[in-house]
């Protein structure tokens, strides 16, 4: 495994603070915060060890595509994920049906973080629910069939669940959050899942009553 302590450290603190602050009162969710919070999510991705690059490298490749419409000159209607759907619909700027002119959009970008988003809910629920004895690979097998799963082909099920099959145990994924006792970590994980459910619910309703749910 990578080492887990230096400057790139993960820490389930910073990444359950910039999904809070993704929120704003009237519910719109920051898109800058929303990348923030994966990038803190592939941190701690990298640290568990090379077998997981290819999915690493997918989700870094999603958040450099959005990154890129924020600072681009079209920055300001990217500010939320409201705005940018509102944004792309409004003007062509999304391959509804199939792939076309705007292979890469935002909305079908981050609908790819979205889905994986559901995953990490239901893992860590699971994790936060579990007994010392649990194993991590069937809490991250069963919170993936139960959710992401259903949108990979068959190679890519294949691939991630070799990948679950060689992750560290629960004392090392408690280690890694960086938050302290395994009392504190169940405290954290008891805010933060909440929390990630409140982003994913609110853009699930954004892309059901916009039909952005099957993008292509
Ligand atoms: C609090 C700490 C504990 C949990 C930390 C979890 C860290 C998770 C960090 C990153 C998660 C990876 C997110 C992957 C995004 C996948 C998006 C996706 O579905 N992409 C596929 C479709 O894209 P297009 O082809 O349509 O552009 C793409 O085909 C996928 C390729 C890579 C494989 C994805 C496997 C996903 C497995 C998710 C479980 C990760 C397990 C990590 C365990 C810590």
């Amino acid at each position: 495994m990578a080492d887990s302590t230096g400057p790139e450290k993960f820490s389930l603190q910073e990444v359950l603070d910039t999904f809070r602050v993704c929120l704003s009162e009237d519910e719109h969710v920051s898109l800058e915060h929303y990348v923030a919070g994966w990038r803190g999510l592939v941190k701690f991705m990298n640290s568990l060890g090379n077998v997981f690059t290819f999915i690493s490298k997918d989700a870094v490749s999603k958040i450099q595509i959005l990154v890129n419409f924020l600072n681009g000159e079209n920055g300001s209607h990217y500010v939320t994920i409201q705005s940018m759907v509102k944004y792309e619909l409004e003007n062509g700027l999304v391959d509804v049906s199939k792939r076309g002119t705007h292979p890469e959009s935002g909305c079908r970008t981050l609908l790819r973080l979205h889905r994986a988003l559901r995953w990490l809910e239901l893992f860590l629920e699971r994790l936060r629910i579990s007994k010392e004895d649990g194993k991590t690979s069937v809490m991250c097998a069963d919170a993936y069939n139960e959710s992401l799963s259903q949108h990979h082909p068959w190679v890519i099920r294949k691939a991630a669940g070799m990948a679950f099959c060689v992750l560290p145990g629960r004392p090392t994924f408690f280690e890694v959050m960086n938050v302290g006792s395994t009392e504190k970590v169940v405290e954290m994980l008891g805010e933060a899942v909440p929390m990630i459910s409140k982003v994913y619910k609110i853009t699930e309703d954004l892309y059901v009553q916009n039909n952005l749910l099957e993008l292509p």
